[in-house]
């Protein structure tokens, strides 16, 4: 019987994504798709920067960019087509514009596309899972298709969506609500419109959506009220009508497609379940209104794949894979509950309840300080962690940067002028000093761990510092800070040295001093496998630092 280092049920964006990256880990992975193919119609039509991210460190960014429109701008209107809110912001503290749309299928393609790059990684189409039993020494899946049998796996990503049969397999709870308000979506080609943005119209008269995708593709989304039928969706005339005032011709548009689609706010009781964990929709649904469905399940396979990998190739315990729960079921949580909510206040269909919230948001955005809250989307619940994969024993700093993203400004190293900082950093794990050598900072014991853990020592500098060459070490990757931002972020914290985790995560940080308890005290969270004669962490003698190593 085959065996997998991982089966990932569900070749849908979550399910590629994650194969991309445990393949860029060397991860063997086979996909498994009940499909025959990859859904070629939009489903999600917003892109954030921690998602473009995850492109980029999946090397998957540049050919995905051709298929997005950046710092998309979403409006709320009222039913006089007045704006409620705008939600338009302009930063890229994360290396990319914080809105963006984009076109799924050829999203989703590019993820397909990755996956060439890797021998170790197959995709099996038409291939449905119809059975999961797993014990201490792995999980077994019943697969039925062109190769039916069973194979085996040492762990299973469940990404098979909404109605996961993984998540049946496992009997896991998926708890919320699933509204009773049905809503239409009518996607169009030839966008008869060509705006560029986005808008939600909360019209009492009938609450609706007009959102552009690339490639000249719109979405329209309405509200069906009681009595209207799937069947008379599909009456000539209907769509139409619904399009008429939206439109300038609604009898010559060319539909792609239509749906009629109800809301769910749900979530599982736990992502993990022994070896078998669960990932996008098939852990969390959530309305659309905040465009995070897809971005969510994206944010599972960032924090996922480098786990698996880590646990899988021997450097941490599998005790590091509970914490994938214990970061992402309360952030999927929040982003269920912030979409839920805007859902309730764009719907109301009583004249007077939408009134009433006109006035509200009109009291609200004449407030300086509370219009650019919302302009510049710090409603957004930012990764935000207390507990999981990290340590903040040894940071100073408040708040914390630790459980945090680590920002991702444009930088020069010696070799390349103006690049982002993740692709000098690598895909992996790597700590970040600045205004120190990182050598001179670890002691040996540290440093081996750090080594064991295969990170990547980074050494920050104004950009003017770049070319002096006095504190270099052949391991250390010399970064000069070309936009003054990383100076800016360390300037206002005590914390010098980050330990940033391949999801970009903040895993510790310290004073310079601290460097090393704090690299001992995020090893040990992670569920480092300590060498033989590793002293326990936290107690290991300080002998000379590793500055006198190098010079010795
Ligand atoms: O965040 C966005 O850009 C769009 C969110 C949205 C709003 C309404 C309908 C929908 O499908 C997505």
């Amino acid at each position: 019987m085959a065996h997998w280092d991982v089966v990932i049920v569900g070749a849908g964006p979550v399910g590629l994504m994650t194969a991309n990256l445990l393949g860029q880990y060397g991860v063997r992975a086979l996909v498994v798709e009940d499909r025959a193919e990859i859904i070629d119609y939009p489903r999600g039509v917003g892109m954030d920067d921690e998602c473009l991210r995850t492109f980029q460190t999946a090397g998957l960014v540049e050919q995905v960019l051709p298929h997005t429109v950046p710092n998309q701008r979403l409006i709320f209107l009222n039913g006089d087509k007045k704006v409620l809110a705008e939600i338009a912001p302009r930063t890229d503290e994360y290396g990319w514009p914080r809105r963006n749309g984009f076109v799924q299928p050829l999203a989703d393609k590019v993820s397909l596309g990755g996956l060439d790059r890797y021998p170790h990684i197959e995709v099996r189409w038409s291939t449905r899972m119809s059975g999961l039993r797993q014990d201490d020494a792995g999980v077994t899946l019943t697969l039925d298709g062109p190769e039916p049998g069973e194979v085996t796996a040492s762990y299973v990503v469940g990404a098979d969506g909404g109605r996961s049969a993984t998540r049946t397999a496992l009997g896991i709870g998926f708890e919320g609500k699933t509204s009773s308000t049905r809503w239409l979506v009518v996607d169009l080609r030839n966008d008869p419109l060509g705006q560029p943005g986005a808008i939600v119209g909360a019209d009492p008269r009938r609450p609706y959506a007009s959102i552009s995708i690339p490639h000249g593709i719109r979405r329209f989304e309405f509200m069906l009220f009681d009595g209207e039928t799937e069947e008379m969706v599909e009456e000539p005339g209907f769509i139409a009508d619904l399009l008429t005032g939206f439109v300038p011709d609604p009898e010559r548009v060319d539909i792609v497609r239509q749906r009629v689609y109800t809301h769910h706010s749900r979530i599982v009781s736990d992502f993990r379940a022994g070896r078998v964990l669960l990932a996008g929709d098939a852990a969390h649904l959530m309305p659309v209104w905040q465009g995070q469905g897809f971005n969510s399940g994206i944010r599972d396979a960032s924090n996922l794949a480098w786990k698996l990998a880590a646990v899988l190739q021997g450097r941490c315990d599998a005790s590091l894979l509970d914490s994938y729960d214990a970061e992402r079921h309360g952030h999927a949580r929040s982003m269920i509950d912030l979409s839920t909510l805007v859902g309730r206040v764009i719907s109301p269909t009583n004249k007077l309840v939408a009134r009433a919230r006109d006035v509200f948001f009109r009291g609200i955005t004449a407030i300086p300080s509370a219009k650019r809250y919302l302009v510049e989307m710090r409603f957004k619940p930012m990764p935000t962690f207390t507990s999981g994969a990290l340590s903040f024993a040894e940071s100073v700093a408040q708040p914390s940067p630790v459980g945090r993203l680590f920002p991702q400004p444009r930088v020069d190293t010696r070799a390349q002028q103006d690049v982002r900082l993740d692709d000098v950093l690598g895909p992996w794990f790597a700590l970040l000093v600045w205004n120190n050598d990182p050598r001179a900072l670890l002691d040996d014991d540290a440093l081996a761990r750090f080594q064991r853990l295969g990170g990547r020592l980074v050494a920050l500098r104004p950009a003017c510092q770049l070319s002096w060459p006095d504190q270099d070490s052949d391991d250390v990757t010399v970064v000069g800070d070309r936009t003054g931002r990383l100076k800016e972020w360390f300037d206002t914290r005590g914390d010098t040295v980050v330990l940033v985790r391949p999801d970009r995560v903040v895993a510790g940080a310290s004073p310079a001093q601290r460097a090393s308890s704090m690299v001992r005290a995020v090893a040990d969270a992670i569920g480092l496998i300590p060498a033989p004669g590793d002293s326990p962490a936290g107690t290991a003698a300080r002998p000379a630092g590793a500055r006198e190593a190098v010079q010795a």
